[in-house]
């Protein structure tokens, strides 16, 4: 019995890939030097792993950008227009992620989606009828061969075939026209990795822990009888992750595979499927250490579960790559009993050993400290919360009137002209912001000063914003760090990490907080800044909230109550604040629910029992006792919502803004079917880019919506808020934004109006 893990953490320790690669991107360092950078991490990261005594050390997990992205330009799925920009191999690459516009060209960026469910972003992979699939690049015999070197047998990692295939977008054709030249690719991979002296490969395949049935099915047998007839010596670990492979588990385990990865976490059928039977000729790599939460693994119980797998070969692993938790406790400053209580990736690698041990029948001391850890009850019941959860009745969550009664007393009071156009919320966290406010943290300046910097910010960025001519503004949120954290940190019931970061896209990192105890509000959070904006400007003011659902799933919940027991006391919370922001003047308030679609369920059938069920009226919470007066806005960044509309509707907001253009505002199809009620803001154009968007560009995407949405209905919005922007580029883009829009409103009103 051994130990390995999926993944681990990429940015490193103190995020030196983010600043070394943004320092490239600023043209502050050469290539070779953040290749070298990039080179020391991985490095440091084998050697770490190996360290801790793990024997499965995966290699290639690291990225510049994204696994996805790596896996589609090694396999030569690169579109023309890219290709064409005749950029080093590096520049084409970011040019893929992030677009480019330069000497060489102008080319937008790959959609970007979420990674099943998790706050991480892969780039989606766009075949067209002229993609040629062909192993093109060497990244990950580089990488292979750089571990080698340094002494070190790693397991390869790629994007297995079938998560690939199921990932991409195909453009005039289908992921059949595709299976012989990338099953022919992956098996040149397996040939120059088992000539390199690689023992095993991994092959990641989420996508089985999804419905696999009909043709997805027929697509994943096809795959993997053609990729496996050919024998290359390596071993292959299908790995999958983020829930149970019910549709295949038995296609699965009779594959002539060497290795099967499943996860006993987020998998709620695993342990019944593995106890139904599994071969004794192949190895159980069991993800039995949570990989997606920070909290200590409870030993007793996962060597129980153990106990009663029927299986020969057993390695002990993680339930997903560590990527979704942050490096290490070790630089925290959480109090000695409230520290114990967490193992983020490092410490998750001693888990692993002390399972081993454990299992092989050794008494160690760190099994006893795990006994005493959950022998005492964590944290004690806030009365106040649960008496008011106890006294909910149907009303709380049902606002009055209904939503067309409440359209007509806003636009006679609010008189917004027609296609109103706003922005998301946030202006560029520049360098001066956030240096400013880690000098206020650090208490390098005063609470004033600090107030004062922020105060200046926002009357700039309002005056700004009457010049170009807004229609709705926004503050701009120079106070928060993150649209979770900084509720977290103003909320009773939440700890916040120092350095916890996760990537969530690229170099972008997010430390969630850390849900430890019944959640309240104590004190208004927004109404200081909210307030301050609207004294500022005759114009309306957006109050901006993040939302119940989307703070719990950007945050590391508990798991000893259940998580929709803690969104109703989120939504609590917030709602306090929305009547706190209503009685102190601010008329619109906008409510992001940015992560309520990423958390859907893999699994279609558990979408309303398992999650709609419950975080729908939590949203509802929140707004049902505001005045009818009051509009309610909600934004989200990820616009998959097409099978879900019915919900989306229920959410009973007024206006919604979502991200469209990176997907082709392909939801407009399903609102204009499904009859949709809501004021509607399609994001115009791709914020996670940092090219400019002409007037131009932005005019033929408001056509594109006016064709499918009546114009009363209309916002104009960019996709999601402006924080990562520099301040040119989105100031220019948003002036483009209102031009397009003024230009649009004056050729729908009638002449002489
Ligand atoms: C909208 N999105 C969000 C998601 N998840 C969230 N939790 N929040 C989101 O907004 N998921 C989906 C999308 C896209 N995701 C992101 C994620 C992250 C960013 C982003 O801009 N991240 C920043 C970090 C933001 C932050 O926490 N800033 C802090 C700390 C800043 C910092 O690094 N300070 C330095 C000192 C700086 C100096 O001296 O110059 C330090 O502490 O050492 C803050 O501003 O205080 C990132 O850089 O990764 C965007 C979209
Ligand atoms: N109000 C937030 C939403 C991001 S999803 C922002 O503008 O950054
Ligand atoms: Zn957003």
């Amino acid at each position: 019995m051994t130990t390995s893990i999926i993944g681990f953490p990429r940015l490193g320790e103190h995020r030196e890939l983010k600043f070394s690669t943004e320092k490239y991107w600023r043209h502050q360092i050469t290539a070779d030097q953040l290749q070298q950078a990039a080179r020391d991490l991985r490095l440091k990261h084998w050697q770490l792993v190996k360290a801790a005594g793990i024997d499965g050390i995966p290699s290639n997990d690291f990225s510049f950008f994204d696994t996805t992205l790596d896996t589609a330009t090694l396999l030569n799925i690169v579109p023309d227009a890219v290709d064409a920009l005749d950029l080093s191999p590096l520049d084409r690459y970011f040019a893929l992620a992030r677009g480019y516009q330069g000497d060489h060209g102008d080319v937008k960026a790959l959609p970007m989606k979420k990674w099943f469910n998790t706050n991480y972003h892969y780039l989606v992979p766009q075949f067209t009828a002229t993609t040629q699939v062909k192993l093109v690049g060497s990244k990950i015999f580089d990488e292979y061969q750089e571990a080698q070197d340094a002494g070190i047998q790693t397991r390869p990692v790629i994007v297995g075939p079938f998560t690939l295939l199921s990932l991409s977008e195909f453009h005039d054709c289908q992921p059949t026209d595709f299976v012989t030249d990338l099953v022919a690719a992956y098996q040149t991979i397996f040939a120059r990795l088992a000539a390199q002296g690689a023992d095993w490969i991994q092959l990641d395949e989420p996508e089985l822990v999804k419905d696999v049935t009909g043709t997805r099915r027929e697509l994943f047998k096809t795959l993997y009888d053609q990729l496996l007839t050919q024998k290359s010596g390596l071993k292959v670990l299908v790995q999958t992750y983020f829930g149970d492979v019910r549709d295949v588990y038995t296609d699965l385990i009779h594959l002539p595979i060497e290795g099967v990865g499943l996860d006993f976490h987020e998998g709620r059928k695993t342990a019944d499927l593995v106890r139904s039977g599994f071969p004794a000729d192949k190895t159980l790599f069991a993800g039995v250490v949570n990989g997606k939460n920070i909290w200590r693994n409870h030993y007793a119980q996962t060597l129980a579960l153990l106990k009663t797998l029927p299986v020969q070969r057993l390695v002990i692993s993680t339930s997903c790559s560590l990527l979704h938790v942050p490096f290490t406790v070790a630089n925290e400053t959480f109090p000695a009993p409230v520290k114990q209580h967490f193992a983020f990736a490092t410490e998750k690698l001693g888990e692993l050993t002390d399972l081993q041990a454990n299992l092989a029948g050794q008494k160690t001391t760190a099994f006893a400290a795990n006994q005493a850890l959950f022998a005492q009850p964590r944290v004690q019941p806030n009365p106040k919360v649960h008496d008011r959860i106890a006294h909910l009745t149907a009303d709380s969550f049902t606002r009055q009137p209904a939503l067309a009664q409440r359209a007509k007393i806003q636009q006679r009071e609010f008189q917004l002209p027609l296609l109103p156009t706003t922005t998301i919320g946030s202006f560029p966290q520049t360098r001066d912001v956030k240096r400013t406010r880690a000098q206020f943290r650090k208490h390098e300046i005063s609470q004033a000063d600090y107030d004062h910097f922020i105060g200046e910010h926002i009357k700039e960025w309002l005056k700004w914003q009457e010049d170009i001519g807004l229609d709705v503004l926004v503050h701009g949120e120079f106070e928060r760090n993150d649209m979770v954290e900084y509720f977290g940190q103003h909320l009773d019931g939440y700890l916040f990490s120092r350095n916890g970061w996760v990537q969530s896209y690229g170099t972008r990192g997010v430390k969630p907080p850390i849900i430890w105890g019944d959640v309240a509000r104590n004190q208004p959070i927004t109404v200081k800044w909210s307030t301050f904006a609207q004294r500022q400007t005759d114009k309306l003011v957006k109050g901006m909230l993040t939302g119940p659902v989307t703070i719990l799933n950007w945050s590391f919940p508990r798991e000893d109550i259940s998580q929709r027991e803690s969104t109703i006391q989120i939504a609590l919370a917030i709602q306090d604040e929305v009547l706190d922001l209503e009685k102190n003047g601010i008329k619109i308030i906008q409510i992001d629910e940015a992560a309520l679609r990423e958390k859907l369920p893999l699994r279609q059938s558990d979408w309303y029992s398992e999650y709609l069920d419950w975080a729908v009226p939590a949203f509802r919470l929140v707004h049902s006792r505001v005045q009818p007066g009051t509009q309610i806005h909600t934004h989200m960044c990820y616009s998959e919502f097409t099978d879900i509309i019915p919900a989306i509707q229920n959410l009973d907001a007024d206006v919604i803004s979502f991200e469209a253009s990176r997907s082709n505002l392909e939801i407009l199809d399903a609102l204009q079917r499904e009859h949709f009620q809501l004021q509607v803001g399609p994001g115009v154009y791709d914020i996670h880019s940092p090219r400019i968007p002409s007037v131009a560009e932005i005019t033929t995407t408001i056509h594109q919506i006016l064709a499918k949405v009546p114009e009363q209905k209309v916002w104009i919005n960019p996709d999601c808020g402006l924080k990562t922007r520099g301040v040119t580029e989105a100031k220019a883009s948003v002036a483009n934004l209102t031009a397009a829009a003024k230009a649009i409103r004056a050729e729908l009103q009638p002449k002489g109006d």
